[in-house]
This record gives C-alpha cells, sequence and structure tokens, in this order.
C-alpha cells in the first residue's frame, strides 16, 4: 500500500506470508518456464471463458476485436498482469490490484514494455471498496485461497461491482484430489511451485463458494470445473470441480 492510503475499517484481507511468497518471485511472473509456469498453461482456457462469459453477459459479439470497450474491469490480486493485459488488449478500462508491491511493479513495467495503459495499484479490495470503486466486471483469479479473511473480501469485492455487473472467482476446491494435485504434486512432486504456496486448509469447496457469493448479495450463474491432464499438460474446461473451477456471480440490477 502507498504511504498515504488509509487502512480501512474491518478485517484486513491480506496475509502478509502469503504476500511475502509471491513477492519472493515477483521476477518470475512473466517466464512462461518459471514459477508461474502454471498460470501461464493455464491462460488460454481461462481467457477463453471470461472472454466468452462477459460478452454472452454484456451483449457483445466475441469476435469483436475489442469486445470489452466501455467496460470498467477490476482484476483482483492481479500479480504480475497475466490477466489484466489480455483484458486491456480485449478493449477495457482496466485497474490491477495486488496487496504486493513487487508484483505491482513487474506488472507496470511489462505493460509498459507492451505500451498497455493499466490502472496498477497495490492496495486491497477494502481499501478499493471504502474509497467507493465501482467495477462492470470483476476478476477474481486464483486469490481468493490466499486472502486471510474470506467472507470479508468476497463482500468488498461484491460491494465494488454495478448492479447487473459480473464476477468470476477462480480457485481450488478443498479434496484429496486437489491437495494430491495441487499441493503435493505442484509443490513437492513435480516442483512447479515453491513449497507452501498453497494452504490446502484455505482452499474452498464449490458449496462454501456459492455461499459465499450469495451471502455477499450476488446470484450464482455458473460454477464450471477445469480439469488438468499430465500426460499431454492440457488444461480444458470440464463437469469435474475436484481440483480447479471457475464461479460466475452477477449483482441483482436491483
Ligand atoms: C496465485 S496469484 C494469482 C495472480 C493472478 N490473479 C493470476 O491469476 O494470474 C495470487 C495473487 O494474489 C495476491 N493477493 C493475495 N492476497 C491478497 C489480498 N488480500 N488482496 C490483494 N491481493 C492479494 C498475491 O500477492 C498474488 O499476487
Ligand atoms: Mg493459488
Amino acid at each position: 500500500m502507498t504511504s498515504t492510503a488509509k487502512a480501512p475499517a474491518g478485517p484486513s484481507t491480506v496475509d502478509p506470508d502469503d504476500i511475502a511468497r509471491f513477492s519472493a518471485i515477483a521476477a518470475e511472473w512473466w517466464d512462461p518456464a518459471g514459477k508461474f509456469r502454471p498460470l501461464h498453461r493455464f491462460n488460454p482456457i481461462r481467457l477463453g471463458f471470461i472472454r466468452e462469459r462477459v460478452c454472452m453477459h454484456f451483449g457483445r459479439e466475441t469476435k469483436a476485436l475489442h469486445p470489452f470497450a466501455g467496460l470498467r474491469l477490476l482484476d483482483i490480486g492481479c500479480g504480475g498482469g497475466l490477466l489484466s493485459e489480455p483484458m486491456r488488449r480485449l478493449g477495457a478500462t482496466v485497474l490491477g490490484a495486488d496487496a504486493g508491491e513487487k508484483n505491482i511493479a513487474t506488472a507496470s513495467v511489462h505493460a509498459g514494455e507492451q505500451g498497455l495503459d493499466i490502472d496498477y495499484r497495490c492496495t486491497t479490495a477494502e481499501a478499493l471498496a471504502e474509497a467507493g470503486e465501482r467495477f462492470d466486471v470483476i476478476l477474481n483469479m486464483e486469490v481468493i485461497e490466499h486472502v486471510a479473511d474470506r467472507d470479508a473480501f468476497l463482500k468488498a469485492c461484491a460491494a465494488m461491482l454495478k448492479p447487473g455487473g459480473l464476477m468470476i472467482v477462480a480457485t481450488l476446491n478443498r479434496t484429496m484430489k486437489a491437495f494430491g494435485l495441487a499441493v503435493l504434486g505442484a509443490e513437492y512432486v513435480l516442483g512447479w511451485l515453491p513449497r507452501g504456496t498453497h494452504e490446502w486448509s484455505k482452499f474452498v469447496t464449490p458449496d462454501e463458494m456459492r455461499q459465499g457469493l450469495v451471502a455477499a448479495g450476488l446470484e450464482v450463474r455458473e460454477v464450471s470445473g477445469v480439469s488438468y491432464n499430465p500426460i499431454s499438460d492440457i488444461w480444458k474446461l470440464s463437469g469435474d470441480t475436484g481440483v480447479n473451477y471457475m464461479a460466475v456471480a452477477v449483482k441483482p440490477a436491483g
């Protein structure tokens, strides 16, 4: 957070150990073979999903050059900007926010190199909500399993959605299969991610996700699984929410 930012009242969603873990590898965000390789591999499938769901919801032509033009989008927990950049390219006005200063530094430098105009800020969902920021679309991707207070985080995000706005949340399910693949497999056996990246106890079941979204005043429209095939190294959308999944929620028009 910048030195001038005042911490909002209420619980903080920031887990300092988690931010430190991501900050330690912030230089690697844009290395497709580095520590964020899983996110790079996963990116095309989630980009296709986001593009399609946002276009469908706002009545945009998916094949248009800038289908998100006129939409204000928040990428909360944006990391190095792996999603913020394509969102900007699709035409959205993008605010990328992350609690890690180094992540925001990496994201800003990279966007600058790409000639992309993105508003990157080192801040939190609760601080943005308290400042009265409003968005048509909120991307909440692979963040919720890292925050200190899930309900406060979801409520702050929901508060920032305009009526009729859309939020997409991606996370990991709290199953033994997810423990085997995302924790043991990715961190210990394959060594893709630094050990300690994921705390299994913070993973979220689809039921808990639905309840959290509803409690935050949103309507859940969809929950889709995302499956990984380790042999082909390919990710695809599936009916299996046992490990990774994405939820789509809408703020009632009022
Ligand atoms: C797994 S990364 C996901 C990055 C990005 N959303 C993506 O999918 O490419 C999680 C990010 O969330 C950030 N983060 C964790 N807790 C946060 C919080 N309470 N507020 C804002 N950012 C947070 C971390 O610093 C980290 O960059
Ligand atoms: Mg994660």
